[in-house]
């Protein structure tokens, strides 16, 4: 038997650079994973058996679950999920339990993937499914799915909102407009050794503020609250404030917390 925790990410920078000839967009992306996480029980088992506390059609986990099969002579596995994380919410939770079917097949069943095997399978699972074989934070290129890895970034506090409506990575990729100057992998490490995210931005976010009012109303409410940097996760919908000091947090948490029913205090990992 296996319990692991299965973190979400949030993007504190992401931009679109340009669209690829395979139909993805090259991007350029710093994620970090947040002390939010789905509880999930994995055991050996006769067959592929999933319990959740929450229906899900089509659940990666099973995807991931196959294509470890088509590699590996494994028996099944059951899997019970508690789902703490929003789906569709920018916060890559359906990633991040996909990357963590794969470790636990390989601990169950002594597979010994390499690295390799592991690149190869979380990337038919998802662009941002290799992300999670990170300890804390990286700068994710080409479709997001390579890492490097980043030290030194400060483990601010979070306060995350998601305003319940479920966004598609897809719509938003297909919707968008790009190009121009983006910062680059090192201007990127710099402003982290310098400590100042002033140029961190998300480019999804003028497309998705444009179509979901609701998720701009969010945005603009929550650069009111005194985090010295507001943004949009990902393809939204989730917005997040980073903030220094408790007092603040605590002042802005019970604030919004009179208005959505998602919403929590939490920290970059
Ligand atoms: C936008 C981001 C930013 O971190 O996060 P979320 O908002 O989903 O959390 C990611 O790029 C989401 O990655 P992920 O959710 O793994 O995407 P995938 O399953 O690989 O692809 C879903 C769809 O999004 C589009 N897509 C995704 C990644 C990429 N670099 N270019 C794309 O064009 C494609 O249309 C693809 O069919
Ligand atoms: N285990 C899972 N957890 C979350 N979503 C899942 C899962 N399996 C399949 N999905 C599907 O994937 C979609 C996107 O998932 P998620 O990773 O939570 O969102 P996002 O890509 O916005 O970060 C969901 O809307 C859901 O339909």
């Amino acid at each position: 038997m296996l319990k692991t925790k299965s973190y979400a990410k949030i993007n504190l920078h992401l931009e679109v650079i340009s669209k690829r000839d395979d139909g993805f967009h090259d991007i350029i992306t710093l994620m970090s994973k947040i002390n939010l996480y789905d509880e999930i029980i994995f055991a050996k088992a006769e067959d592929f058996i999933i319990n959740s506390n929450i229906d899900i059609k089509d659940n990666i986990m099973k995807k991931a679950y196959d294509l470890v099969k088509e590699l590996r002579d494994i028996k099944g596995l059951s899997i019970e999920l508690k789902k703490n994380i929003p789906m569709g919410a920018g916060l890559a939770g359906g990633s991040s339990n996909a990357y963590e079917t794969v470790r636990a097949l390989d601990e169950l069943y002594d597979l010994s993937l390499t690295k390799e095997e592991y690149f190869d399978i979380l990337l038919k699972l998802g662009s941002d499914c290799n992300f999670f074989t990170a300890k804390s934070a990286a700068i994710c290129t080409g479709r997001g799915e390579k890492i490097k890895e980043v030290e030194g970034l400060k483990k601010y506090k979070v306060l995350l909102v998601n305003p319940g409506i479920n966004i598609s990575s897809k719509d938003v990729y297909e919707g968008m407009s790009f190009g121009g100057d983006y910062l680059s992998s090192e201007a990127i490490e710099d402003l982290i050794k310098k400590d100042d995210f002033k140029r961190f931005k998300n480019n999804m976010q003028d497309f998705v503020f444009a179509k979901y009012i609701a998720v701009k109303k969010l945005f603009d409410e929550m650069s009111a609250l005194g985090g010295f940097k507001t943004m949009m996760s990902g393809s939204g919908s989730s917005v997040f404030s980073l903030f220094e000091n408790e007092e603040e947090l605590q002042k802005a948490y019970y604030l919004m917390k009179n208005r959505y029913q998602f919403v929590i205090k939490t920290h970059l990992i």
